[in-house]
């Protein structure tokens, strides 16, 4: 079972990580006798915080219906998996890191960092982000993972294969590619444009206290987390008056942030497919791809694999939100205890 192996995981892991595996083993016990809890006769004086928070985890439940947790549910989405090739594409924010004010102290734990670290051992694991590919790396610091920058548009996968498994088709694309690495850049010629935005929004809002405008190579991101609540619109029309001058660039929405992209038809998903085509995992009857992310950009990589049948997108999610992931996680430890479960399966199996 699912829970007697993290049990059993403990004796390797250190006591952060053992600590919060005891959490959301604790979480997830709690779920399962969540039926028995919705038998007991309601206490006469339940305080009003209380009915809240237990209606929101009823919707919670009740949204775990269709999204079950991939905790609980591992050894069954694992039962396909033994003649298979996982690999792994991970988001960051939100998802290896929590999100926290000050975009660049979204820093990864030790923790995390080992638990990637351990997957990446096993399984051809990559890093899919909104931010900049360095960015990301600076925050990650692993050799043995793929990076992708800008929601996608900034591709590069090592030439030192990940593993021995991979060795094979990574070498040959390595051949064709050419000596720097599997280096792919869709949006490259939109570069000296996304510049000339990032500083026409920073002159813009500058007078907006708490706006950051965060350039991500390929993309911009305009942060509002930080902004009070009486300037988000003031923020906006600053945004979309810059952007009337630049049909060419799109605008989304994301954790309190406003993106800008080039509107070209690449995204997270597209890179998803990508890798999986290039670095030759794209068989279906072979590989088993795992896209684990938090936010509307990877709704766009779930989407690929419900298309293709192939894998399992998994969202983070502490709340009920509309996706097109088939399973859940709470929220990075949860991420975290995953990751050391596939770990420890692939150990155990091997
Ligand atoms: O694709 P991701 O790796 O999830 O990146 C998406 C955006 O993440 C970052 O912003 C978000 O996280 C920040 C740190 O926790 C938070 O302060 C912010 O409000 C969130 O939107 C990153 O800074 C963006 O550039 C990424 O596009």
């Amino acid at each position: 079972m699912g829970l007697e192996r993290l049990r059993a995981q403990e004796i390797e892991t250190n006591s952060t990580e053992k600590e919060v595996i005891d959490e959301n083993e604790e979480r997830i016990a709690k779920m399962s006798s969540r039926d028995c809890r919705c038998d007991e006769p309601t206490r006469e004086l339940q305080s009003n915080e209380d009915e809240v928070e237990s209606s929101a985890e009823e919707a919670y439940a009740a949204w775990m219906v269709k999204h079950p947790s991939a905790l609980i549910a591992f050894d069954r989405m694992m039962s396909i998996a033994k003649e298979k090739m996982v690999v792994v594409f991970l988001d960051y924010d939100g998802t290896l890191s929590p999100i926290v004010d000050d975009p660049d102290r979204a820093f990864m734990s030790d923790s995390m960092r080992s638990a990637v670290n351990k997957v990446a051992q096993y399984f051809p694991t990559c890093i899919i982000s909104g931010r900049r590919r360095d960015k990301v790396y600076e925050f990650v610091k692993l050799t043995n993972v793929y990076y992708v920058g800008s929601h996608g548009m900034d591709i590069m996968a090592p030439l030192k294969p990940v593993d021995e498994i991979d060795s094979t088709l990574h070498e040959q694309a390595i051949k064709e590619k050419g000596n720097e690495g599997v280096l792919f850049q869709p949006a490259e010629e939109y570069l000296p444009m996304i510049e000339e935005v990032y500083s026409e929004l920073k002159e813009k809002t500058k007078e907006i206290q708490g706006v950051l405008i965060e350039n991500n190579k390929f993309c911009i991101s305009v942060h509002f987390r930080r902004v009070d609540e009486e300037d988000w619109s003031l923020l906006e029309n600053q945004v979309m008056d810059t952007m009337k001058n630049y049909p060419a660039l799109l605008i989304t929405r994301g954790r309190k942030v406003i993106e800008i992209r080039p509107s070209i038809k690449w995204d997270k998903g597209r890179a998803l497919e990508y890798l999986l085509e290039t670095l030759g995992f794209g068989n279906n009857d072979k590989t088993l791809p795992l896209y684990i992310g938090d936010d509307r950009t990877d709704e766009d990589a779930f989407k690929i694999l419900q298309r293709r049948g192939q894998g399992y997108p998994i969202i983070v999610s502490s709340v009920p939100k509309d996706t097109e992931a088939s399973y859940s996680l709470r929220d990075p430890s949860e991420v975290m205890s995953f990751l050391l479960h596939l770990f420890r399966w692939k150990k155990d199996s091997s």
